[in-house]
């Protein structure tokens, strides 16, 4: 009797040892599956390699945060947050004409290669995307926010599937609702993300929709919404006949800045989009505009929590996908 009593408890414990294992094993794999610091054992200096290789590319070259941060959300939102738009190739989703206009693919591709070298085949493309626009933000003066990572690549990229899951300057308020509502994300997150047209710079074709050209061929107003000086301020650095590349800072005064400028803007009848002026001409989003233009620890604070349900967009984890070795190839 003794020695069943001594023995007993042990094999008691491996029992409940075994079915717990089994238990965490057999949980399925979803977007919970990622966590903070998941390269911690695997690659721990893998955060600090991406941040100083944005870092640096941005003091080289100032346009880079604001590319970033617009890579993530081209990304995101066609087939999730997994990297596809990095794929070259025929007619993949960097042919269509909304993303011909992306950059900051050489950091990327800057940081994996500093990764591969450390960590081979262990930090995915989306990952890299995903905290170069966390850091991006930051650097330009925004919130430093804790990101979950374990993101894996996604092996599809097709320009079809870009048009039809793309925002367009010209979408109403209701089809930007359908589009942002079909991704998991609210209202609240549009207002909150569109924040990001606070640093980066657009091409004159991106708000060519706001102006008519005249039998002269000089441009005039056709959107009577927009303030007068700063819509005859765009027409002198955009006029009908100025160069495809030319471009204007997304926000006047502090584009390279993350701020809450961009709301008082909106306020000010400065929006450069249709689909920036919207959200302030609208009833139901005009209250969190002027909550935001007002507080800017609010933005910041409402900008973590948007970004990270951003980045969470239909992400590839567990054995979905692959971790590729180069960024703009898929592994052969
Ligand atoms: C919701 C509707 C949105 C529309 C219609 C829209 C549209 C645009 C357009 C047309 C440009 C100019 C591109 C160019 O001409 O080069 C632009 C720039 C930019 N967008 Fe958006 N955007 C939207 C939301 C967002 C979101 C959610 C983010 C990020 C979270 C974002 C980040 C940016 C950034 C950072 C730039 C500047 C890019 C640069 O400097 O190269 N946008 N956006
Ligand atoms: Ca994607
Ligand atoms: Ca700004």
């Amino acid at each position: 009797m003794a020695a069943t009593l001594l023995v007993s408890p042990p094999i008691l414990l491996k029992f409940v040892i075994i079915i717990l294992y089994i238990f965490l094993i057999s949980t399925p794999s979803s977007s919970s599956d990622l966590f903070l610091n998941f390269y911690q054992t695997s690659c721990p200096g893998a955060e600090f390699m991406i941040k100083n290789t944005v870092r640096s590319a941005s003091n080289n070259d100032p346009t880079i945060p604001g590319k970033l941060l617009r890579l993530l959300f081209h990304d995101c939102i066609v087939e999730g947050c997994d990297g596809s738009v990095l794929l070259d190739g025929n007619q993949t989703e960097k042919s269509d004409p909304a993303n011909t206009s992306l950059g900051g693919f050489s950091v990327v591709e800057a940081a994996k290669e500093l990764l591969e070298f450390f960590c081979p085949s262990t930090v995915s493309c989306a990952d890299i995307i995903t905290l170069a626009a966390r850091d991006a933000v930051e650097i330009s003066g925004g919130p430093s926010v804790a990101v979950p990572t374990g993101r894996r690549d996604g092996k599809v990229s097709l320009a079809s599937n870009v048009r039809p899951n793309m925002v367009d300057t010209s979408f109403t308020m209701d089809q930007m609702t359908q589009l942002f509502t079909s991704k998991g994300l609210s209202l609240d997150d549009l207002v909150v993300l569109s924040g990001a047209h606070t640093i980066g710079a657009a091409h004159c074709n991106a708000f060519s929709d706001r102006f008519q050209e005249n039998a002269k061929g000089k441009l005039t107003l056709a959107d009577k919404s927009l303030d007068k000086v700063f819509a005859s301020e765009l027409m002198k650095q955009c006029p009908a006949s100025a160069s495809s590349s030319i471009t204007v800072n997304n926000d006047p005064g502090t584009s390279f800045v993350f701020d809450n400028q961009y709301y008082k803007n909106l306020i000010a009848h400065k929006g450069l989009f249709q689909s920036d002026s919207v959200l302030f001409s609208d009833a139901r989003t005009k209250k969190l505009v002027e909550e935001l233009s007002d507080n800017q620890d609010t933005f910041f604070q409402k900008w973590g929590d948007s970004f990270v349900r951003l980045s969470n967009v239909g992400v590839k984890t567990g054995d979905e996908g692959e971790i590729r070795r180069s960024c703009n190839v898929i592994n052969q």
